[in-house]
């Protein structure tokens, strides 16, 4: 009410996005007290009913009077979350029509770690995706991180930059969707409307397939031909390597933003574009993803400094062009931007099976619970698919005296050449910098967690910042999700561990958010950290139920 008279009154003030409550909440909340009462009966049923005689016959009542208790309050804290669900809109046409002269630098970071797992072609399908964003390219950046060290993604990424001067021209004048090449060519047509467009299509086509072939045909070879590594400077740093856990490190800017040369085939420039494999020693602990990224943003913070960072896996790529202007609509809107530290989209995956048995898709995770957490607080950080405000995650406060000045922002103050760069930046991802530094702790992305993300997005919002949780109507990033059971398990394990390992410790939701979010947010998380203290319920009403009909012990109601 207030807002629309403001707007009315004044005419200033049109919000660049704007949340909506869920509808039909009443059903839901009717529903949930039938269950409620449902439940209570049950609870009522097993205190009244307690066996009187045999031993296995009351502990095993017992033990399901437990079981029970834990599945309700379970239950609990999943309607808390599910109670008010939000969901968030975007105005991109205000962002352009007040901001585009003022556009801020977003970096872009891909994480990398094992060109075996993670074949070359996948990891420069998504870099090309994010550097083929709808944004001018001069302000954006593309960081790729590659913890395995590897020569074969080195030159998939070299072969990348010189395709990008094809591609991004390309998607532009075509305005296609999704940006990455394979995940389009998989599946678009040729324009045959137009016949000089037709020949462009056909020809970039062609581009990507042999610049594929290629690629695949190298890194099957597993290593890098001799004529190929004369063209770039950069190889010669592999030949100082003997293991991909123990070597300098290498940076080398493949595309200099700054650079006035750094064109598109139609004369645009080109984004910045960084491969980064920062150094590892055996000696040293690398801290995995939580490290890769931090090396990232020190080096970021030297080439292009940029307000706005956006975290994606190399198997996440962008399907949704308008990706980056979605999130500006909450990062520069007047009102309520300045408190925000992170917007995460949801994650979706494009290999889900039919029958989804291992049930990968995570479906209700972004469909369902994330919008509640949202409406509770403020969603999760979840690794990848998340924009971030570059202090609130460098493990700045909140505070809202200073308003952030977007033309002030985008002030790049280095101005340095490429070169004297890359040496600056090696000391910055050296395997001994953040030793007894503030950095994996109060800085950047914190360390000894399985769950890195997890945890600094707890961290960040126990700062005062607020997370958002946005749905675009074209999903915004798809990536791959684990198809065998063993891999299923890996994950879910890794998850569990690093949830509960959250929940024991003293960056608990309850003592470390303690008075720093509210309560619904800090109950709303254990949703995800009591995922493993369910094993005993869970397996408590597997086995013993069956074994107690086998004894003819009944332990529920006759009918
Ligand atoms: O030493 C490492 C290990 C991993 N990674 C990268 O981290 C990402 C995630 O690793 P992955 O093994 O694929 O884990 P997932 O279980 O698929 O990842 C989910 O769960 C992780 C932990 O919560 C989050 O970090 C991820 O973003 C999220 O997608 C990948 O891009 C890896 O290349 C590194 O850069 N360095
Ligand atoms: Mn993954």
């Amino acid at each position: 009410m207030r807002e629309k008279e403001r707007e009315m009154g004044k005419n200033e003030y049109l919000p660049l996005f704007e949340t909506r409550a869920s509808r039909g909440r009443l059903l839901f909340k009717l529903y949930v007290l039938t269950i409620f009462v449902a439940i209570c009966m049950i609870l009522v049923y097993r205190v009244s009913y307690l066996p009187v005689e045999g031993a296995v016959e009351i502990w095993s009542w017992i033990g399901m009077f437990f079981a029970e208790l834990w599945f309700s309050f379970y239950w609990f804290i999943t309607q808390l979350v599910r109670w008010n669900p939000i969901y968030r809109y975007t105005f991109k046409d205000r962002l352009s029509q007040r901001y585009e002269k003022d556009l801020p630098g977003v970096d872009i970071f891909v994480c990398t770690a094992d060109p075996e797992i993670e074949p070359p072609t996948m990891v420069i399908n998504t870099v090309l995706s994010m550097m083929a964003y709808d944004y001018p390219p001069e302000k954006l950046s593309v960081y790729l991180s590659d913890d395995g060290g590897s020569d074969l993604t080195f030159y998939a990424m070299l072969e990348a930059s010189r395709f990008s001067k094809h591609w991004l021209p390309f998607c532009k004048k075509l305005k296609i969707q999704p940006r990455s090449p394979e995940a389009y060519f998989r599946t678009a047509l040729e324009p045959l409307d137009d016949p000089n467009k037709a020949k462009e299509w056909l020809f970039v086509k062609k581009l990507y397939i042999d610049m594929k072939y290629q690629i695949e045909a190298t890194t099957k070879l597993g290593k890098v031909p001799e004529e190929i590594c004369k063209e770039h400077k950069g190889f010669h740093e592999w030949n100082f390597i003997s293991s991909r856990r123990d070597h300098q490190t290498i940076l080398e800017i493949l595309i200099d933003g700054t650079d006035p040369q750094a064109m598109d085939n139609e004369g645009q420039p080109l984004p910045t574009l960084v491969y980064l494999a920062r150094e590892k020693r055996p000696q040293y602990p690398h801290n995995f993803k939580a490290g890769a990224m931090n090396a990232l943003i020190r080096v970021s913070s030297r080439i292009s400094n940029s307000p706005i960072i956006l975290n994606v896996d190399c198997d996440m790529y962008s399907n949704n062009s308008y990706s980056v202007r979605d999130a500006l609509c909450f990062f520069m809107d007047e009102e309520k931007g300045r408190e925000i530290g992170y917007i995460q989209y949801p994650q979706a995956f494009e290999n889900i099976t039919k029958n989804d048995i291992y049930c990968n898709s995570l479906n209700i995770e972004m469909e369902v619970d994330f919008p509640g957490l949202d409406g509770n607080g403020g969603p999760l950080y979840i690794g990848t698919g998340c924009f971030h405000r570059r202090e609130a995650l460098c493990g700045r406060r909140y505070s809202n005296e200073n308003k952030v000045d977007w033309k002030e922002v985008n002030y790049r103050k280095v101005k340095e050449s490429a070169g004297v760069l890359e040496e600056v930046c090696r000391i910055l991802a050296s395997c001994t910098y953040d030793a007894n530094t503030e950095w994996g702790k109060e800085m950047g992305l914190k360390y000894g967690c399985p769950v890195e993300d997890v945890i600094t997005g707890l961290s960040v919002q126990c700062k005062g910042w607020r997370s958002m949780y946005f749905i675009p109507e074209r999903k915004g990033f798809l990536g791959l999700a684990p198809t065998t059971l063993l891999q299923t398990l890996v994950q879910h394990k890794r998850w569990s561990e690093g949830d509960f390992q959250i929940l024991i410790t003293r960056h608990s939701p309850f003592l470390f958010g303690h008075k720093r979010i509210p309560l619904k947010l800090q109950l709303s998380y254990c949703i995800y950290l009591l995922w493993a203290t369910s094993w005993f319920a869970v397996l408590y009403y597997l086995v013993v139920p069956p074994l107690c009909l086998l004894r003819g012990i009944s332990l529920f109601p006759k009918v």
